[in-house]
């Protein structure tokens, strides 16, 4: 019961969280996001209300109603809408969100074909960026997106936001820790059911970067390369189950995707992600899928809602033997807030909430408790490139866009 009451506590706050006053000690970041987008609520717009370092203070769309309607539902200053709204083209007068000299860092939540153009754009600009996950199209777009940032000397951060709760970073710690001695085998698993997605979904579209494999795939080929702290080392089977594209013939864009990894030191990894898992019996709904799993020499460990733990989520630690040495061992860990004193937090911080603090530290020049590094961006996007070529799909196609050389 208490649970419960804890579980509705928590979702109650992550979604109506306490506006705090804007600092007027430390400048607060001035963001602008890059279209309307359905995700940018719950990943910047309520995380930020709680931070006073925040101000979302433009939204760029490219209808201006829909621009207009966006910043007044959401209390924000600037809407910028039409064709130019993300920029300004040099054959109209008018600055837009790019040009915005108001604008200090950029929220790219566009579908993922759009986000190298759009992040190079915003980098460009001189802003840093927020970029939502997966990356880029290839690998290769997101190494030339990052030593951009690094070039210009701004932050640039793929929002893989679940790597910045508590309860995944505890994980990693016994994991670590040699408690459940070597890892043997890992798998993360991220499924929806048939009907949630309609299927004109961004996430069906090949041309802008769509895929199970892009979308939740990336979250658990992230999971498993950040839990064993290794790369894989070959993929070696991943099966699609094809989306019934109605506009490419044969489809290239899985609705589903399972696939086997080895890793170094012989450690296997599964995966299995689905945007449309087809339901049992033909009618009954499947339940949704959200789980990372090790099997490791002395025991095993399972995490489950690794993707979004401020709802609810549970460690449970399973020992083959205890420490009198006798037996098989369970326990579970629910860890809602940082465990290490003088890291802020609180048990209704979404995610997001955790990552924005992170993302605010690096752009004031301080350090964050955790950061996904460069590395980390492309080396996901190369595993996830292994996967496709393994699949016989193919990597999604790169972006035509090329940022011009002044
Ligand atoms: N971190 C997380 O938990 C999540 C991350 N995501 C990621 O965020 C991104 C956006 O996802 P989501 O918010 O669901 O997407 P939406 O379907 O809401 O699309 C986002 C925006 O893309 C813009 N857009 C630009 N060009 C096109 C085009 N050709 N077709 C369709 N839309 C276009 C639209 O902007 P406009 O308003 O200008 O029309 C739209 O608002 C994806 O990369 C996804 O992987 C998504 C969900 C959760
Ligand atoms: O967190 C998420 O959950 C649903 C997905 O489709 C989305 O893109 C992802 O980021």
């Amino acid at each position: 019961m208490a649970s419960f009451v804890g579980f509705l506590k928590r979702i109650k706050a992550m979604n109506n969280p306490p506006r705090v006053p804007l600092s007027t000690e430390s400048a607060p970041i001035k963001f602008g996001i890059l279209g309307a987008a359905n995700i940018a609520p719950s990943a910047l717009i309520l995380p930020a209300r709680s931070h006073a370092e925040v101000e979302i203070y433009a939204v760029a769309a490219r209808n201006l109603e829909k621009a207009q309607a966006f910043a007044a539902k959401h209390g924000i200053e600037k809407a910028y809408g039409g064709p130019t709204a993300y920029q300004q083209l040099m054959i109209f007068p008018s600055a837009e969100l790019l040009d915005d000299p108001r604008v200090v860092a950029v929220y790219n939540p566009l579908p993922n074909g759009l986000h190298y153009e759009w992040t190079m754009k915003a980098l460009s600009a001189g802003k840093h960026v927020l970029l939502e996950k997966p990356s880029a199209d290839t690998a290769a777009e997101t190494r030339e997106m990052f030593e951009y940032a690094e070039q210009k000397g701004l932050v640039l951060l793929e929002a893989f936001h679940y790597r910045f709760h508590p309860a995944v970073q505890r994980v990693k710690e016994i994991l670590s820790s040699g408690e459940l001695g070597a890892i043997k085998h890992v798998e993360a698993r991220m499924a929806i059911f048939r009907g949630l997605m309609k299927d004109d979904d961004i996430r069906f579209n090949y041309e802008l970067g769509g895929g199970a494999m892009m979308d939740m795939g990336c979250y658990t080929m992230n999971c498993l390369r950040y839990m064993t702290g290794s790369e894989p080392t070959s993929v070696t089977s991943a099966t699609p189950d094809l989306f019934p594209s109605k506009t490419q013939s044969p489809s290239l864009v899985d609705g589903g995707m399972t696939a086997e990894l080895s890793f170094p030191n012989d450690v296997t990894g599964s995966l299995f992600c689905h945007l449309r898992h087809p339901p049992s019996y033909f009618i009954v709904p499947k339940m949704p899928e959200l789980l990372f799993k090790a099997e490791c020499e002395g025991g095993e460990l399972k995490l489950f809602n690794f993707v979004l733990p401020t709802a609810y989520h549970y460690i449970e630690v399973t020992t083959k033997t205890g420490q009198d040495g006798k037996g098989r061992k369970k326990r579970i860990e629910k860890v809602y807030k940082p465990a290490q004193d003088g890291w802020p937090g609180e048990d209704w911080w979404s995610t997001y909430r955790y990552q924005l603090e992170a993302f605010v530290n690096k752009v004031k020049g301080r350090t964050p408790q955790t950061w996904l590094a460069a590395d980390d961006a492309v080396a996901n996007m190369e595993a996830i490139e292994k996967v496709y070529e393994k699949s016989g799909l193919g990597v999604r196609p790169a972006s035509k866009f090329k940022l011009p050389v002044l």
